[in-house]
């Protein structure tokens, strides 16, 4: 009897003193904290579960980016939307937070969103982070790129980092392992996010028993095939190889970064597969679904197709002899056709806090120096002083030298598609170059149309980083015939 009492007082004073904690805790954020005079709902101040109920469970979470466009409505332009984080929306503060060089940080909790922490593009510390772009960077030259013209495809990436090409079209469905596992990981972050014990624990779980499942054993496939590769490169005989090979044009970006400055602790397999995972998964999704989008308005509007088909048509008087890139680029119309699809597209919706180690002056708000800030393509791109009828695909915006809504900067510096400053897109060119390349190849060689397909198909509807549309979207099925 006296052994159960025990039991009882001391669950009943574990639970007290637990319940103390989290009232001072709230206590503390709504009041305390150097963010309480920052504009914003209460909860969002008060708890993180906030977030997590937007991101994981409404509608099926995602949601949390199109909330905040709705808190920014309620509160105006800088919103407090959890215990630590603000958020911005104006245009022309977007470059103070994401400015050319200087030494912010990215969060912490976003390093294990896809579970490669040790990728450039998940490395929270600037410092970290700077050294690992920079070797990074070789692999990305304009002249490499360029080298490898024209053969841009969608497996162009997969194959410039591996030196391998998977057979997308050759497969049924095109549900390819590599596909499964980009799709696998991209649907994972939220969860990776709110809950950052997940990579340990499912890093814990033995691979035959991950392979069985359908969330984890595409990605474990995946891994193990890039772990073969690296461990090849680790071979004596191949080292001696690539050392002979007179220039590194058509090296994989295993062997560019072997052959960087990285100290050796930098170049351990783990770190070469997170940051092969990360160059495929940053330039796959992304990729994918512009083109998606960029179809479907096109499609959707017979005017601009109309008239793209003529630019097209007398650029490429033969369809088997299609322009270089360079050329393409000097194409007005197809030049401003790809710029308003990566402004309606968005390329990557989630927002990317910088954290700075200074204080920001925002009107009459002074930032606290180490508070993680962002402002989003989402909220840049649907401006409406900046981009008057967001809602619509209009490529004649981007044509004759236009200004933005402050009438001197040129409307170009608000399409942030590729986000700004020292972690801006590293494949930016490439996707450039296969944008133009592929859209100009189908475009000059098939005539399509769209077939029972609308608006909701391509429009953002979940943020999995890139947007993507409701789960019953069928992608954008056409009907394809030769060009006349
Ligand atoms: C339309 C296509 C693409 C869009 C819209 C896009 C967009 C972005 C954005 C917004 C970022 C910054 C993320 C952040 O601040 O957190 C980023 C980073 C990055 N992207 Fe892309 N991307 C595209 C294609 C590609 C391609 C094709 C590759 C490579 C094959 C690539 C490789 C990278 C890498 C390595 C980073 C990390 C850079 C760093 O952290 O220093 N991206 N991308």
């Amino acid at each position: 009897m006296s052994i159960s009492l025990s039991v009882l007082s001391w669950i009943s004073y574990t639970a007290l003193a637990g319940g103390l904690y989290l009232l001072g805790l709230v206590i503390h954020r709504l009041y305390l904290s150097p963010l309480r005079h920052f504009p914003g709902p209460k909860l969002a101040a008060a708890t993180q579960w906030y977030v997590t109920y937007y991101e994981m469970w409404y509608r099926g979470g995602g949601m949390f980016t199109r909330h905040i466009k709705e808190l920014h409505a309620k509160y105006g332009p800088i919103v407090r939307i959890n215990p630590w984080e603000l958020h911005i929306d104006d245009p022309e503060f977007y470059e103070t937070i994401y400015p050319p060089s200087a030494s912010f940080d990215k969060l912490s909790v976003f390093e294990n969103r896809f579970g490669i922490p040790t990728a450039a593009f998940s490395t929270a510390a600037h410092a970290v982070h700077k050294k690992r772009r920079a070797a990074l960077s070789l692999f990305f030259t304009k002249s490499r790129i360029q080298a490898r013209s024209p053969s841009y495809s969608s497996s162009l990436t997969r194959s410039l980092a591996y030196g391998d090409e998977p057979s997308f079209i050759n497969t049924p469905t095109w549900q390819t392992p590599f596909v499964c596992a980009m799709d696998a990981l991209v649907k994972s972050i939220h969860l990776n996010c709110q809950f950052p014990f997940m990579v340990p624990l499912a890093n814990a779980i033995p691979e035959w028993i991950l392979l069985k499942t359908p969330s984890f054993g595409p990605v474990v496939q995946f891994r193990r095939s890039l772990d073969e590769r690296i461990r090849r490169l680790f071979d004596p005989e191949e080292k001696r190889q690539a050392a002979e090979e007179p220039s590194y044009k058509n090296a994989t970006v295993f062997e560019v970064l072997l052959a960087s400055s990285l100290p050796p602790e930098e170049l351990t397999q783990t770190r070469l597969q997170h940051e092969a995972v990360s160059i495929v998964g940053a330039g796959f999704d992304t990729t994918r679904e512009m083109l998606a989008t960029i179809a479907y308005h096109v499609l959707a509007n017979p005017e601009t197709y109309r008239k793209l088909r003529d630019e097209l048509h007398t650029a490429i008087p033969d369809p088997s002899q299609i322009l270089t890139w360079a050329e393409l680029q000097q194409l007005p119309y197809l030049s401003a056709w790809i710029e308003e699809g990566l402004r309606i597209g968005f390329g990557t919706v989630q927002r990317s806090p910088r954290i700075s180690p200074t204080p920001f002056i925002y009107g009459k708000y002074t930032i606290p120096p180490g508070t993680p800030i962002s402002e989003d393509t989402y909220h840049m791109h649907t401006n409406e002083h900046v981009f008057p009828d967001p809602k619509t695909y209009r490529p004649e915006r981007w044509l004759g030298n236009l200004r933005g809504s402050d009438g001197v900067k040129q409307l170009s510096r608000y399409n942030v598609a590729f986000g700004r400053g020292g972690r801006m897109c590293l494949g930016m060119q490439l996707a450039y170059a296969a944008m133009y390349m592929m859209i100009t190849t189908l475009i000059r060689r098939f005539d399509f149309e769209l077939f029972e397909t609308t608006c909701e198909d391509v429009e953002f509807y979940y943020d999995w980083l890139v947007p993507h549309a409701q789960l019953n979207s069928k992608g954008v099925p056409v009907l394809v015939e030769m060009a006349s």
